[in-house]
């Protein structure tokens, strides 16, 4: 039978759901646009890389990939940026930025939500790490709320039963979830959430000259909130994206009660081990997991809008 004569059934306007190259038509230039600004803004700051590549999760995990990051809060209503479990998160001004200059090429077209998920992308072949597509056509929302963003996700010292359920909730198997955990190997954590690690006894999971390190790093228990004292995710190669957090996690240099379980709990081990053992296992796994995790609950066609400014709405 001639190909032609099958005629589908589902729904043939492709701006209707996510797909490889959804802008092709509308704005050619979208995605070559994002990647631009990603590199010419990891000129300035390299740790901006770093910080798309956290947005896919804190934007997927709560509420789904729709942009409700972005949002300012307003008077009265105060919106994700504030949550405590957002504490870290910086360089959001940047992406405003990219949206202003894929506004430019092609106003209208382009939502925060794919803009976020593009940059992130990006930023993580910018650290050296895979290179991949995403699917895009993703709306942005209108709906955003700090109490959102602290019940969907994680605490600081969440273990291994919390992480693996939040990550089975997003459609994720253990292996893609250990590959996510990975992402770790960039990027600082803040002394706020490590003393409870170091004070007033140290943890005896944590590597005993290693905690003395961190211990130099966060000297006492109650930090300073405006000192910025942390510590490096990964201190051997802590800007590249590699599978060297695995290393530091077999040495029980893991920095968060998770990184550190992952090598204790009989579940995750076995992926601790082979990621750690092997780059191209990791980088095919945290592939797998980012791309499942950046379609999470998007808004499609009509259920949501393109912002003009990520920051606000209109
Ligand atoms: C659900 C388990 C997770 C928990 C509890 C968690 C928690 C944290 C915490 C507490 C920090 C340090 C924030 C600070 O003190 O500044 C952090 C940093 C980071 N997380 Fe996670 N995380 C989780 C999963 C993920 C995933 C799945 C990704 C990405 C795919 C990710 C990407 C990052 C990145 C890139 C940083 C470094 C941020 C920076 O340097 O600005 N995390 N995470
Ligand atoms: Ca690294």
């Amino acid at each position: 039978m001639p190909l032609s004569v099958c005629v589908s059934t589902e729904v043939d306007d492709v701006s209707e759901g996510l797909s490889y190259g959804y802008y092709d038509e509308s704005c050619p230039q979208a995605e070559e646009t994002v990647r631009q600004q990603v590199e010419r803004i990891y000129g300035i700051h390299g740790n901006s890389a770093v910080s798309f590549t956290r947005n896919i999760f804190h934007d997927c995990s709560v509420q789904g990939c729709d942009g409700s990051l972005l949002l300012d809060s307003l008077p009265g209503h105060a919106g994700e940026k504030d949550s405590d479990k957002n504490f870290g998160m910086r360089n959001y001004k940047y992406v405003n930025q990219m949206k202003e200059a894929v506004e430019q090429v092609c106003p209208g077209v382009v939502s925060c939500a794919d803009i976020l998920i593009l940059s992130g992308r990006d930023g993580i072949a910018m650290l050296g790490g895979p290179h991949f597509q995403v699917k895009t056509g993703r709306k942005d929302t209108r709906n955003f709320s700090m109490n959102t963003a602290d019940s969907e996700l994680l605490p600081h010292d969440a273990d291994v039963d919390a992480f693996l359920n939040k990550m089975a909730s997003l459609n994720l198997n253990i292996s893609q979830a250990v590959a996510l955990a990975g992402a770790h190997t960039v990027g600082r954590t803040h002394c706020k959430h490590l003393v409870d690690r170091l004070y007033p006894t140290v943890d005896p999971t944590l590597d005993a000259d290693y905690s003395l390190y961190l211990k130099k790093r966060c000297p006492t228990p109650t930090p300073d909130p405006k000192a910025v004292e942390y510590s490096r995710n990964d201190p051997i190669t802590p800007m590249k994206f590699d599978n060297n957090y695995y290393k530091n996690v077999m040495e029980k240099k893991g920095l968060l009660r998770l990184d550190n379980e992952l090598y204790l709990d009989a579940r995750t081990k076995p992926y601790v081990e082979m990621m750690a053992e092997e780059n191209d296992y990791f980088f095919e796994q945290f592939v797998q997991g980012i791309s499942i995790l950046s379609e999470h609950n998007v808004l499609i066609g009509s259920q949501g809008e393109i912002r003009k400014h990520c920051q606000w709405l209109d």
